[in-house]
């Protein structure tokens, strides 16, 4: 009963009298308004029944039954969630440059986003390998995007792109509320694996939420065969250690099983190095 009167208020038209509003030009690329939706949403009257069980964008709906006070969610079939993953130099994050331009240049409103914990290439930029840059919105976690970005301009927009996603703990629930519930495409970027090729933060817990994966190879350094993973140079052990080509190189998987030797060897040289310094001070 309760489920019924659920489903009633779903289609009642006056809760999905949310217009759909103009995309603003929310950075230099991003242009015209979306040509379906600005007059489908502005009647709510004469909504089609599809429209007015899946209005995208609207606010929590407040329901009323036997003394129960329940905020509803109203389901959007407008979100999306695409994942790139891949070893670095892969190509994840021009992938996702062309995949923003590309939904920018569709008259869609777009913002990217990236960790602030990498600073190779200053803050207000995400940055390719190869030199190619849009503005971004560098930040501690995803669950401040909203309120920094302005939640009305929040609403306005259609899609999200997340670059170097392994830095963010909160991807999972940031990515299941913005495409679930305010119906928003989310591109997220990011290491699958870490330099140990152990899983890295949150990226792999996403998987089961994406409507795509696309896993890229980069070459590799030593062989130029495809390159699956990402081998650290340095004697350093921390998971994170933000870096480029100088600490950094993709390799096939024979190399990466020879590399890691050859680094682990290096690494318990140093080591004994260190304690012989020591004992000998
Ligand atoms: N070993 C390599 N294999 C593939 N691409 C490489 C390599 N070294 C440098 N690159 C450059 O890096 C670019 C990919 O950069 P980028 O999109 O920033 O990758 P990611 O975000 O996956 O680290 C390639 O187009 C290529 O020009
Ligand atoms: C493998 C590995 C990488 N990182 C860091 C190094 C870079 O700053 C980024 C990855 O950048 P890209 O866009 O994919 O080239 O992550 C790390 O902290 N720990 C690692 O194990």
């Amino acid at each position: 009963m309760f489920a019924v009167s659920v489903m009633k208020c779903f289609l009642t038209p006056t809760f999905s009298a949310i217009p759909k509003p103009t995309p603003l030009a929310l950075f230099s690329f991003a242009s015209k308004s979306h040509p379906c939706n600005s007059t489908t949403f502005r009647h709510p009257s004469f909504l089609p029944l599809k429209s007015a069980i899946f209005s995208p964008k609207s606010a929590f709906l407040s329901i009323q039954n036997r003394g129960m006070h329940v905020e509803v969610a109203p389901p959007s079939s407008t979100g999306e969630i695409h994942v790139i993953v891949g070893p670095m130099f892969s190509g994840k994050t021009t992938s996702l440059l062309r995949r923003i331009q590309s939904e920018s240049s569709n008259g869609r409103s777009v913002a990217l986003i990236k960790s602030n914990k990498d600073t190779r290439y200053g803050l207000d930029a995400i940055v390719t390998h190869d030199g190619v840059k849009l503005p971004c919105w560098a930040l501690a976690d995803l669950s401040s995007f909203r309120q920094k970005f302005g939640p009305d301009a929040y609403d306005q927009l259609d899609v999200i792109g997340i670059d170097e996603a392994q830095f963010f703990e909160d991807l999972y629930d940031f990515c299941r509320v913005a495409a679930d519930r305010d119906g928003k495409t989310v591109i997220v970027a990011g290491l699958d694996g870490d330099y140990l090729r152990r899983s890295f933060g949150s990226v792999l817990d996403i998987i089961p939420l994406a409507d795509s994966v696309t896993k890229l190879t980069a070459r590799c350094e030593l062989c130029q065969k495809r390159a699956f993973f990402t081998l650290r140079k340095t004697e350093e052990k921390q998971t994170e250690l933000i870096g480029g080509a100088d600490v950094y190189m993709p390799v096939c998987r024979q190399h990466y099983v020879s590399g890691q030797v050859v680094i682990e060897a290096a690494r318990t040289v140093l080591e004994s190095r260190k304690d012989d310094c020591v004992s000998l001070a």
